[in-house]
């Protein structure tokens, strides 16, 4: 199985969303074969993609959440409220929220076990700035900060994680070497691989790199930002995977 989502981090009305959601589910799902796809729109359009996708069995997650259920937290949305929403997926720990929201390993291990407290899927971001990955201190990075959100955690069997190193996201980012993400998802599947339910990975996925990177060992999904914020561009990443998974 490939889980292959996307967040469209702070994009879109919820016009956009049922318009995408919509064109999306008549995809045949079927066809994909193995493959979840996931969509993770801001909170105010979680409603309206979730109930365009009912009975569809594609996935609607929230960018965050709160590590409590309710009460004097102003600003935030807790899990359950999400789960009210529609989402089944909690992303926590990108690396967006830890540079500009004060989102830490701490904060992040709170999130794992409040989402599982509710039988949600954790999916756990992270990743190294440039100067560590060209320090090549790239795997005692992320293992800490993985090791942090894990800790006192008995099953982690239902945790999605998502490598996304920092210098490979978003508009100025550049997608990592082939050599590099095989050295990378190599360590992390001997370490995590059979403790989680699947490891993904994200940063500057395009349509020209899906599948090499679907077809590297340990990788179990991708995690994609610009070329899926419209539902053509994410419907042609679903279709590369599938084609990839049927090798
Ligand atoms: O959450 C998604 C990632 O941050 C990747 O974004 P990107 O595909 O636009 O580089």
């Amino acid at each position: 199985m490939l889980w292959v989502g996307t967040s469209w981090k702070m994009n879109g009305t919820r016009a956009f969303a049922r318009e995408y959601a919509r064109t999306l589910a008549g995809l045949d799902a079927a066809g994909l074969g193995d493959i979840q796809p996931f969509i993770i729109p801001s909170f105010t359009a979680i409603d309206v993609a979730a109930s365009e996708l009912e009975g569809t069995g594609i996935l609607v997650g929230a960018q965050n959440a709160a590590w409590e259920d309710a009460g004097a937290w102003t600003g935030e949305v807790s899990i359950p409220q999400a789960m009210d929403a529609g989402a089944t997926i909690i992303e926590m720990g990108h690396s967006e929220r830890r540079e500009y929201f004060g989102e830490i390993d701490r904060t992040v291990n709170l999130k794992v076990k409040a989402a599982l407290r509710h039988g949600v899927i954790p999916l756990v971001c992270f990743g190294e700035p440039a100067e560590v990955f060209e320090a090549g201190e790239t795997l005692p990075f992320i293992t800490a900060q993985i090791d942090a959100a894990l800790e006192g955690v008995e099953d982690t069997s239902r945790v999605l994680l998502a490598y996304e190193p920092i210098w490979a996201i978003g508009e100025h980012g550049r997608p990592p070497r082939r050599e590099d993400l095989v050295r990378t998802f190599a360590a992390l599947a001997e370490r995590y691989g059979d403790r989680v339910e699947a490891i993904l990975y994200g940063g500057s996925v395009n349509h020209e790199n899906n599948q090499d990177i679907l077809g590297i060992p340990g990788v179990g999904g991708l995690f994609i930002g610009r070329s899926a914020w419209t539902a053509e561009g994410y419907i042609r990443n679903l279709e590369l995977a599938a084609e990839a998974l049927r090798g």
